[in-house]
């Protein structure tokens, strides 16, 4: 089976330029996760290679269960304590703890107070997130700058709600749950299934928020986001994926280049059909050809 080479070299100036740059290039580099159920220790990730860069969104996608959540969490420094964690994660080259504030972590739970209206959450935030060097008038522009950024400048003074009392729909709390993330200005975001619950249009419009982030506001964002089924005009809002299956890469580079990844591989994405449901289905379906796939191309 012809195999292309789907692993992208980083640069070696690239680390460098972003610490002076003062953004974030991540780089993981042999990454396995262990977790220890009782006597015998189960691999969730397998010696797992990548980078994200700035001012670039990476797609991390694969089957449900494939260890999408897990490498955001090892990549974010989240991991629970019964899982180990073996191989090398850099920031801009070096190992090193990331300083209050340049990264930030959206879950897939929007945890919102349902009683506060968006403002409210947003300032409320600003206030406390926000370092005492900053006056009260500029944490309130930058929380109403965020508010902006994120769209919600017309649901300003609706309420979150919740169980019994209707609020902001689901596409616009996930827009506040980022919103209130953002604020410190992370150069580093990881999301986990931003648009789990949402329909296709709301999906859009979430993460065509989040790509325009890094054009409206010029901070060049490293945002890394683990995504289940995206449509054809979400999953084209990334530049990069990382397609996983039973925790071990299936394919790593730019988004452009996958589909000639799989059709060179004896697997060619049907006209009309959704790349990401494509890639998808075929890590799925064809599961003993995939581990062949998996074998020859790593
Ligand atoms: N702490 C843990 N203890 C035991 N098993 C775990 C733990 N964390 C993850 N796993 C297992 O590792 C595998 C990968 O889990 P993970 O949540 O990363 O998958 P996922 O691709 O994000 O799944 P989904 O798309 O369904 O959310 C799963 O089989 C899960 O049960």
């Amino acid at each position: 089976m012809e195999s292309i080479d789907s692993k992208p070299r980083v640069s070696a100036g690239e680390s460098s330029s972003a610490a002076a740059e003062n953004v974030v290039f991540l780089t993981w580099k042999d990454l396995w996760v262990t977790v220890n159920n009782g006597k015998n220790g189960r691999s969730i990730l397998q010696g797992l290679t990548g980078f994200a860069r700035p001012g670039e969104l990476l797609a991390i996608m694969g089957p449900s269960g494939c260890g999408k959540s897990t490498l955001l969490n090892a990549l974010a420094g989240r991991l629970d304590p019964q899982t180990r964690q073996v191989g090398d994660i850099l920031i801009n080259g070096h190992k090193q703890t990331m300083a209050y504030g340049t990264s930030a972590y959206v879950t897939q739970d929007d945890a919102l107070i349902h009683t506060l209206t968006v403002s409210e959450s947003v300032y409320y935030s600003a206030q406390l997130r926000l370092p005492d060097t900053m006056s009260r008038s500029e944490k309130k522009e930058r929380a109403e700058m965020t508010i902006r950024e994120m769209g919600l400048q017309n649901a300003m003074n609706t309420r979150v709600g919740g169980w019994g009392a209707k609020g902001l729909s689901g596409g616009e709390k996930r827009r506040l749950s980022i919103c209130i993330e953002i604020l410190a200005r992370p150069k580093l975001l990881f999301l986990d299934e931003p648009t789990s619950g949402l329909d296709s249009a709301a999906s859009y419009h979430v993460i065509r928020k989040i790509a325009s982030l890094n054009q409206r506001d010029g901070v060049r964002r490293t945002i890394i986001a683990s995504i289940h089924q995206p449509s054809s005009e979400v999953f084209h809002l990334f530049h990069n994926l990382f397609l996983l299956s039973a925790g071990q890469t299936v394919y790593f580079g730019a988004l452009s280049a996958a589909n000639q990844f799989f059709a060179s591989n004896g697997f060619p994405c049907p006209t009309l059909q959704n790349p990401s449901d494509h890639f998808l289905k075929t890590i799925n379906k064809d599961f003993d050809k995939v581990r062949c796939f998996l074998e020859t191309t790593s």
